[in-house]
């Protein structure tokens, strides 16, 4: 089983199908995939689906460590036992492999869990819970680190990891499940008797520390006060870094109560969203067909009451695929901005893993155009190519900052996409480790990868053709500061297009144009960027 938020995001969409178009998609290898091909996408659900296939397990051990003097690299030794005795506690094991892997081996938990879940054959409740708890601490393992080193009266650095790693995972259950406390410390005692035992005591000691509080309560115990450091008192209230508080709030223009609710949406169990694709289903019928719901602003979303959307028929069939309602409605924006002259010729320019181009594919074949979906890393191509498998798409494994040279001659494409590698600080609800992991110092090598993007994207575009410049990322330096400078460096005449009335009609919250910054707390989505810029004679 895997949960929706394993699987949700752009990812993983390789609809098998030839599909009953007259078009073939192929794929195309025409360069030499270059040695670095520049920061990834920090879309991790996107990048994780392509990593080694053994990339996010957790490294064996012989068993169980003595819990005592170790560090960062050999945090694997504390596991708890798998071989023999079958785990008293599956579900709680299994969480506590999932995270320790995560902090040990840099895995992701969208990826390692459903291995951890498969290989202890955890299936329904059990496998929710493991997920619940899986995604829950690790998504406030800030914060519940300030908590148990005020309960123990010691920074978690100096807490062995495997006892940290356990103790979090108590933690999250005491002040965020309705567990129990007695359980929750009596099933963390014995995991830490699993995985760390010469830190049993001092387990229990701290978990008992911290029953003595409710969740509003430690907050107002190590939380900043709100009206001297407000940035503080959110970053310990909702779980996120500093940095990403203050991008969050820079976006939304200083109103710090907006942000709260921001913050607070990202720790909430996002739904599945599906991408019903046009010409091969009908949002309505398979919402019917699927017991979900068609989405309130996309006109091919479909949300997913749960479940696991790896074993619907409908996505081998190629009819649907995984894809949040943002990116949907933005690559619906592209394929509806007014241009004059030949619609024939559309780029994606930052294709893999393929999720927009599936969607601009299918909208491209009810038009009689023809998309061309470029990709540096071939891997990727790959999957793009399957993605798009019987849409009108050619799969290219390219540089997208050569465009506008070479095979992507200039001023030749009527529609263009940049859908640009970012921080992915757009979609941290659905990746939970995300928001620590990522640094501000990741931000300069992106912006000027998505500067060049753009550039090379504006004179790949014909005069009178339009450019969508994407991100899942609010953070203004990677939207508004990248497409202003991107602009201005292309010394090419171009004016913006207002993006707000290519969104459906009546959607709130979409600003003062002419881009358009989407977010999960006003309209259920990523926090999608868009801007659209047409390239004037
Ligand atoms: C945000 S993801 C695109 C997601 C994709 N549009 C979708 O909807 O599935 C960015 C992609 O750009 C690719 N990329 C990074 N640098 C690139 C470059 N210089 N040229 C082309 N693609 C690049 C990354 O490998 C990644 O697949």
């Amino acid at each position: 089983m895997s949960s929706p938020e394993q699987r949700s995001g752009d990812s993983g969409s390789h609809p098998r199908t030839g599909g009953k178009s007259g078009f073939g998609s192929s794929y195309v290898r025409r360069r030499p995939e270059p040695d670095t091909t520049g920061p990834g996408s920090a879309d991790g659900a996107r990048h994780q689906a392509d990593r080694p296939h053994n990339a996010g397990r957790p490294r064996r051990s012989d068993g169980p460590g003595d819990g005592r003097g170790r560090d960062r690299d050999s945090h694997g030794g504390g596991r708890a036992p798998r071989g023999g005795r079958p785990p008293s506690d599956p579900a709680r094991q299994a969480a506590y492999e999932a995270v320790a892997a995560v902090h040990r081996d840099d895995a992701y938990a969208n990826l390692v869990l459903p291995q951890i879940l498969t290989e202890m054959r955890l299936f329904g409740r059990d496998a929710a819970f493991a997920t619940e708890l899986t995604y829950g601490t690790l998504r406030l393992v800030g914060t519940l680190d300030l908590i148990i080193k005020e309960a123990a009266g010691r920074d978690v650095e100096r807490i062995d990891p495997p006892a940290r790693d356990a103790m979090r995972l108590g933690a999250y259950q005491l002040l965020h499940t309705r567990v129990p406390a007695h359980a929750a410390v009596a099933t963390t005692v014995d995991l830490v008797r699993s995985v760390a035992p010469g830190a049993v005591g001092f387990a229990n000691a701290v978990l008992r520390q911290i029953t003595t509080k409710n969740w509003d309560e430690w907050i107002a115990e190590v939380a900043p006060n709100r009206d001297e450091d407000p940035v503080g008192n959110l970053s310990v209230t909702h779980a996120h870094p500093p940095w990403i508080v203050r991008a969050f709030a820079e976006s939304l223009g200083g109103d710090m109560a907006e942000t709260a609710r921001a913050l607070a949406e990202d720790n909430e169990r996002p739904p599945v969203h599906l991408c019903a694709r046009p010409g091969r289903a009908d949002a309505v019928t398979l919402a019917d067909e699927l017991g979900g719901a068609p989405g309130a602003f996309s006109p091919y979303a479909v949300y997913l009451p749960g479940g696991s959307p790896g074993d619907l028929s409908a996505l081998a069939e190629g009819r649907v695929h995984v894809q949040d309602e943002g990116s949907q409605l933005v690559a619906t924006a592209l394929s509806q901005a007014p241009i004059e002259g030949t619609d024939a010729s559309w780029l994606d320019l930052c294709a893999g893993p393929g999720g927009k181009a599936g969607l601009l594919g299918a909208l491209a074949a009810e038009r009689g155009a023809r998309v061309t979906a470029v990709e540096v890393a071939e891997h990727r191509a790959r999957l793009v190519a399957n993605a798009t498998r019987g849409l009108p798409v050619t799969t290219i494994v390219a540089d997208g900052r050569t465009a506008g040279t070479g095979e992507l001659p200039a001023a030749s494409f009527d529609r263009v996409l940049v859908d640009a590698p970012c921080t992915g600080l757009g979609s941290l609800r659905r990746r939970p480790e995300s928001r620590w992991r990522r640094q501000p110092t990741d931000l300069p090598p992106l912006t000027s990868l998505q500067r060049e993007l753009l550039v090379a994207a504006l004179k790949a575009v014909r005069p009178g053709g339009v450019v969508a410049y994407v991100t899942c990322s609010p953070h203004v330096v990677e939207t508004q500061v990248t497409v202003t400078e991107a602009a201005r460096r292309s010394k090419l005449p171009i004016d913006f297009v207002d993006a707000r009335p290519l969104m459906p009609a009546g959607m709130p919250g979409l600003g003062s144009g002419p881009t358009v910054q989407l977010w999960p707390h006003r309209h259920g989505t990523d926090a999608m960027f868009l801007a659209i810029l047409r390239r004037t004679a």
